[in-house]
C-alpha cells in the first residue's frame, strides 16, 4: 500500500545551523502518529518541511506516493491539513465560522463567488462532527479558544485531506476543553481505524478518504489510545520511532527530553514524573 507519508535522511540546514538532520519516518496507511520532543527538537520544522514552507537540504520524501519535487506543492497542500493556532492570526475577525470551514476548501482561491449550497451543507456538516454546530454563524473574533480549534479542524476536514496533523493543539485549553477537544481527536481517528468493510470494499462515511492523524504535543496525558505510533525526536535526530508502547517508554522520553523522567499510566491516560 502505498504510504501516507515517506520521509528519507531529510536534512534541514540554515547558515551554520542543523535543524534537522538525517530524519527517517514513514507513516503507513491506518497509522495516527504522536510526535514528541522538547522545545527546539525540530518538530515545527519537520511539519513546515512536510507541506513545502521550510525546502529541504538534502533527503527525500513523498507525500501519498507524490514526490517532493516532482509535484507541484498546491497539488499537495491539498491533501495535508493542518490545525495549528498559528492561523488564528490569518483568518478575518469578522468572518462567521460557516465562512472559515467553507474556505478550507478552496485555499487561496477566490472563494466567494464559487460558494453552492452544497458546499455550505458540507461545512454544516463538519462543524456538527466537531461539536461546534450553534457557532456556525458567530464571528472569529468571539470565538472562545475552544471553539476556534473545533473550527480549525472543520476547516481543515472540509478539503477532505489524507493526512491531518495537529500541532500543539491544546494549547490555551482549560482542563475541561482540553479533554473534550481530544476526546473529538479520538473520535476522528476512530472513524479511521475501524471502517465498516462489506465484500472487500469500505462503506457508508468510512468510504470516503478519512486522513491519517499527526498530533504534536509536549504532553503524554494528550496521546490517546487511538494514536497507534510515535516518533520522538531531540535536537533535530530521531530518538525513536515505531509502536507507541515500544517508543513511548520512560527510557526514551528521558532521553527526548534531556531529564530522568519516569512514565506512568493511570486509567488508561499516560503521565509524566522526574525521577
Ligand atoms: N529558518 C531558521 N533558521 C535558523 N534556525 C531555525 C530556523 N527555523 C527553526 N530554527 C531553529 O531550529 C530549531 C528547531 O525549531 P522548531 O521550531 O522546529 O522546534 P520545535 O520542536 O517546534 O520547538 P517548540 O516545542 O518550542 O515549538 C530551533 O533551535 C530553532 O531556533
Amino acid at each position: 500500500m502505498t504510504p501516507v507519508l515517506d520521509i528519507r535522511r531529510l536534512r534541514v540546514e540554515r547558515g551554520d545551523t542543523v535543524i534537522l538532520r538525517e530524519i527517517n519516518w514513514r507513516v503507513a496507511p491506518g497509522e495516527n502518529w504522536v510526535i514528541l520532543g522538547a522545545n527546539g527538537s525540530g518538530k515545527t520544522s519537520l511539519l513546515k518541511s512536510l507541506t513545502g514552507f521550510l525546502a529541504p537540504t538534502a533527503g527525500e520524501f513523498s507525500v501519498l506516493g507524490r514526490s517532493y519535487g516532482a509535484t507541484d506543492w498546491r497539488t499537495l497542500r491539498l491533501h495535508i491539513g493542518v490545525v495549528t493556532s498559528a492561523f488564528a492570526a490569518a483568518i478575518p475577525p469578522a468572518e462567521v465560522a460557516l465562512e472559515t470551514v467553507i474556505s478550507g476548501k478552496f485555499a487561496q482561491l477566490d472563494l466567494w463567488a464559487r460558494v453552492t449550497a452544497a458546499e455550505r451543507t458540507a461545512a454544516r456538516r463538519w462543524l456538527r462532527v466537531v461539536g461546534a454546530e450553534r457557532v456556525a454563524e458567530r464571528e472569529w473574533l468571539y470565538l472562545s479558544q475552544g471553539e476556534r480549534q473545533r473550527v480549525l479542524i472543520a476547516r481543515a476536514l472540509m478539503a477532505k485531506p489524507r493526512l491531518l496533523i495537529f500541532d500543539e493543539p491544546c494549547a490555551g485549553l482549560d482542563p475541561v476543553a482540553r479533554q473534550s477537544f481530544l476526546e473529538l481527536v479520538d473520535r476522528l481517528a476512530r472513524r479511521q481505524t475501524a471502517p465498516r468493510v462489506r465484500n472487500g470494499r469500505l462503506h457508508g462515511r468510512h468510504a470516503r478518504a478519512t486522513p491519517a492523524l499527526v498530533l504534536v504535543t509536549h504532553h503524554v496525558e494528550e496521546i490517546t489510545p487511538a494514536f497507534t505510533h510515535a516518533l520522538l525526536l531531540r535536537r533535530g535526530e530521531v530518538v525513536a520511532a515505531g509502536p507507541r508502547d515500544a517508543v513511548l517508554t520512560s527510557r526514551n522520553l528521558s532521553t527526548a527530553f534531556g531529564a530522568p523522567l519516569r512514565l506512568a499510566t493511570r486509567g488508561g491516560r499516560m503521565a509524566l514524573s522526574f525521577r
